[in-house]
């Protein structure tokens, strides 16, 4: 752990998720910083994987567009970002609470490549795909002037090209001319960005802004939880219990990733989910089609983090995996918030009521979350009733049969 001279992590996590946070190598990412004029952010946000991340290339994400979403379930409405990558072909997203723009170095969420400067786009299309603040007056928006004077990110901060991603909690004073879309400068800010000393690699950096570590989750989407409503697992609540978090904090992510069934797609997902109704639990469900139990990456997601400059989390999962992952990709994982069932924590053990408005048997639900635990390496206190109720479905007497002969690996 860092001496009394050295910065202090605040860390909640248990001492196994926490194994990984001493020795981050966290100042060896590098991020491509903008140049005063902003004419140097990449078209693509880097950022360098970590030594030991398995894939040892530079993930590319770009936010393509941002809009407003209003939802039913919080009263704020959030910001919904959509990414493209050079890793796959899919969507994959951010949630963002509490969307900043342009913000000062090391306080708000802004995605740095949803606000790049593009060469010839007017105001309009700058607007159309979500880059500038709702509250600028139509007439600015719809004016058809080419924002090559565009300025958003015109700090007087000296040229640094590139730079640690730390340098974002880094003391110093700097200017920042406030310019509205067309490079007028309205006024000038003064700022100070307190704290931290020339951090090294294998340090920890300093929680300068512990009270505003952001939580997020990083979500894999789920059609039949999320759209359908299936009891089968947890996605939907975990998804609905998130949001509501992070809209109570007025701040947070959950990165949406398009990873259907633990990245087997939809397809293999419900032939996985024909096997558990034969007496297959999830895990030997998978395997029996030939996939790994759980084959996702987070590489993207850790992409994506630092294009909203989030170098810190509070991680909403009970999945430690998630948290190695993203912690040896060189995020700061300062707490593991766990996901608990709402019919765990009420009282209410046999029946789903958190989001549908109950009344419906969650045995399959328990049971997935009870294998999850026992054979993924979950971290979740499953109360005793839940434990007894799966434990006698599966009984000698009661257990359903794997009858499905054993079949070689289809895809
Ligand atoms: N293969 C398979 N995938 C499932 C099954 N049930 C749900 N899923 C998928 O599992 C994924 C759930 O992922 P996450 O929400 O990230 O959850 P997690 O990895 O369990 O970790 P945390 O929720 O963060 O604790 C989604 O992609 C679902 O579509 C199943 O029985 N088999």
């Amino acid at each position: 752990m860092p001496n009394s001279t050295e910065p202090v992590l605040h860390c909640h996590l248990k001492e196994k998720d926490c194994k990984d946070v001493d020795h981050l190598g966290y100042f060896g990412h590098t991020l491509v910083v903008p140049s005063p004029s902003g004419d140097n952010l990449p078209s693509l946000a880097s950022a360098t994987t970590s030594p030991t991340s398995p894939s040892k290339r530079p993930v590319k994400v770009q936010c393509e567009v941002r809009t407003r979403i209003p939802s039913e379930y919080c009263e704020t409405p959030h910001s919904l970002l959509l990414y493209s990558n050079d890793v796959d072909s899919e969507e994959h997203m951010a949630l963002v609470f509490g969307y900043e723009y342009s913000a000062l170095p090391g306080t708000g969420i802004w995605s740095r490549s949803l606000e790049r400067v593009v060469e010839g786009e007017t105001a309009r299309d700058r607007y159309v795909r979500g880059a500038v603040p709702e509250e600028w007056g139509d007439e600015a928006l719809f004016h058809d002037e080419v924002l090559t004077r565009l300025s958003m990110h015109n700090q007087t901060m000296e040229p640094r090209g590139k730079a640690s991603y730390g340098m974002l909690l880094e003391r110093q004073t700097r200017k920042f001319p406030i310019s509205d879309l067309f490079g007028r400068q309205s006024h000038t800010m003064d700022t100070k960005i307190p704290i931290t000393e020339e951090l090294g690699v294998n340090k920890v950096p300093s929680l300068v802004f512990d009270d505003q570590i952001p939580l997020a989750r990083i979500h894999s989407c789920c059609f039949t939880g999320e759209t359908l409503g299936s009891v089968r697992c947890d996605c939907r609540e975990q998804l609905i219990q998130a949001m509501k978090l992070m809209a109570a904090e007025g701040r947070g992510v959950i990165l949406y990733l398009k990873q259907e069934g633990r990245g087997i797609g939809l397809r293999d997902k419900m032939k996985a989910y024909n096997l558990i109704d034969k007496g297959f639990d999830t895990h030997q469900a998978n395997l029996e089609l030939g996939h790994p139990a759980d084959g996702r990456s987070y590489i993207i997601a850790t992409a994506i983090l630092r294009d909203l400059q989030i170098p810190s989390v509070r991680l909403l999962t009970n999945n430690p995996h998630k948290v190695h992952s993203i912690v040896q990709d060189g995020v700061v994982v300062s707490e593991r918030v766990p996901m608990v069932p709402a019919s765990w924590t009420n009282g209410d053990l046999t029946q789903s009521g958190s989001s549908a408005g109950g009344g419906f048997d969650v045995l399959d639900r328990d049971e997935y979350l009870v294998t999850k635990v026992q054979k993924m390496g979950h971290i979740l206190d499953i109360p005793n009733e839940i434990l007894a109720g799966t434990a006698s479905r599966n009984s000698p007497n009661t257990k359903r049969v794997a009858s499905v002969p054993s079949a070689s690996p289809q895809k």
